[in-house]
C-alpha cells in the first residue's frame, strides 16, 4: 500500500527538519504506534516495524519524552540485513504531555503532531466538569486547538443543553454533541480529520474513544470495550494502533483510556483553559495577584458576586496547586542534578 505522506500531514516543516538525516537508506514515516523498542511506522511504501536506533535510545535514557511516540514523526533506516530502525525522532509541532504517576520521570508523551485534540467525554452520566478543565489545561498546552466531543447523546433527554452547560466552563472551545449508536452529528467532526489533519482524542476509560475511530474511519479498527475479555484474549492486539489514517486523507489519533491525568507545566495551558478568570485577573490590583486575599482582587469579587461560579474559582485553584507543586518538585530535580554534575567534575 503506497501512502503518500502529505495526506497524513507531512509538511514542510518537517522536510526541512528531516533534510539533514536526507540520504539513500533513509526515509520519514509516522508512527502509527509505539511500545517498548519498537515502533509501527507508516511510511511511503507502507507499514514497517522499526527497532528504536542508539540515539533515540541514549536521548530516552536522558528524557523519556524523547521516545517516539503515536503520531511522531521519525527517520527511518533500512539497514542491509532488512532489519529497520527509527534513528531521529523529528521535531514535534505539538504534543500531548502528562505527569506520570512516578514521582521521577518528566512526562509521558501520549500524541504528537495532532492539530485538534478532542477532549471526549460521555454525555451521561452527566459530564464531569473538573475532568473536561483538566483535560482542556492539557489540551491547550500541547499547542493544538481543543475541542471538546460529548459522546452518547442518544443516551441524554437534552443533549443541547448539557452542551451548553459544559460551554460555560471551556470558554472559547467548540462543544459538540455525537452519537455513533445514531450516526447524530459525526460529520461535525470531519473538518477536523480532511486531508493533511490529525484529531487526537482524550478521555477517560470507556469514554467512546474507540467507537468514535471506529466510525470516523468507517471500518472496525479499534476494539471497543464490550468486545473486549476480561483477561484480554480477546483483543485484537496486532491491529491495534493509535493513530489510524483515514480513507479520504486525515487521521484520528487515540490516546489510552486514562484513569487520572496528572498536570505537569501547564501554566500556560491552564490560563487559556479558564480563560475567564485570566480576563478577570487583568482587573485586580497587583499584577502578581494569587486571587486569594488581596485588596482590590477582580475574580474573588467576580465570585462573591456570581458573575464567576464559585465552582470555577476552586477548580482553577486547585488545578494551578497542583502544578506548582510539581514545578517545585522539578526545580528541586534539576538543582539536584546541577548539583551532581559539579561534584562529578
Ligand atoms: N449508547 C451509546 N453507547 C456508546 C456510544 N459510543 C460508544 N458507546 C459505548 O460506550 C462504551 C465504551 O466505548 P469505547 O469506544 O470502548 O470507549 P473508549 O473511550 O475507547 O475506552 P478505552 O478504549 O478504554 O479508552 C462501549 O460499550 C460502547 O458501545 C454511543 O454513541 N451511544
Ligand atoms: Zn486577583
Amino acid at each position: 500500500m503506497a501512502h503518500e505522506l502529505s495526506q497524513l500531514g507531512w509538511d514542510e516543516f518537517f522536510a526541512s527538519a528531516y533534510r539533514p538525516y536526507d540520504r539513500s537508506d533513509a526515509a520519514p514515516g509516522r508512527v502509527l504506534r509505539a511500545d517498548r523498542g519498537v515502533c509501527t511506522v507508516l511510511d511511503a511504501g507502507g507499514v514497517t516495524r522499526a527497532s528504536l536506533g542508539g540515539n533515540v535510545l541514549i536521548g530516552a535514557a536522558r528524557d523519556p519524552a524523547l521516545l517516539p511516540c503515536a503520531g511522531d514523526w521519525v527517520v527511518l533506516r533500512r539497514w542491509p540485513d532488512r532489519r529497520v530502525t527509527a534513528e531521529a525522532v523529528l521535531p514535534r509541532r505539538t504534543c500531548l504531555i502528562r505527569r506520570t504517576a512516578d514521582k521521577d520521570s518528566t512526562g509521558q508523551v501520549l500524541a504528537a503532531n495532532m492539530d485538534t485534540v478532542a477532549v471526549v467525554e460521555p454525555i451521561h452520566p452527566e459530564p464531569d466538569d473538573a475532568r473536561i478543565e483538566r483535560l482542556l489545561a492539557l489540551a491547550w498546552e500541547s499547542g493544538a486547538k481543543p475541542m471538546i466531543v460529548l459522546t452518547k447523546s442518544d443516551t441524554a433527554a437534552d443533549p443541547e443543553a448539557i452542551r451548553r452547560q459544559v460551554e460555560a466552563v471551556a470558554p472559547g472551545v467548540p462543544v459538540i454533541t455525537v452519537s455513533v449508536r445514531r450516526g447524530h452529528n459525526l460529520q461535525h467532526l470531519s473538518p477536523y480529520v480532511v486531508r493533511g489533519r490529525t484529531l487526537a482524542l482524550l478521555g477517560r476509560s470507556g469514554a467512546g474513544k474507540s467507537t468514535l475511530v471506529n466510525a470516523l474511519a468507517g471500518a472496525p479498527v479499534m476494539p471497543v470495550q464490550q468486545i473486549r475479555d476480561v483477561d484480554g484474549k480477546g483483543r485484537h492486539t496486532t491491529a491495534y494502533r493509535n493513530l489510524v489514517p483515514l480513507p479520504d486523507g486525515g487521521a484520528v489519533l487515540d490516546t489510552p483510556g486514562i484513569r487520572g491525568v496528572g498536570l505537569l507545566d501547564t501554566a500556560e495551558g491552564l490560563s487559556r483553559a479558564f480563560g475567564d478568570i485570566t480576563v478577570l485577573a487583568a482587573e485586580c490590583r497587583f499584577d502578581d495577584c494569587r486571587h486569594e486575599a488581596e485588596p482590590g482582587c477582580a475574580v474573588v469579587t467576580a465570585a462573591a458576586d456570581g458573575s464567576l461560579a464559585p465552582r470555577r474559582l476552586a477548580a482553577w485553584r486547585k488545578l494551578r496547586h497542583e502544578i506548582e507543586v510539581e514545578s517545585a518538585r522539578q526545580s528541586a530535580r534539576l538543582a539536584g542534578a546541577a548539583g551532581h554534575r559539579r561534584r562529578r567534575s
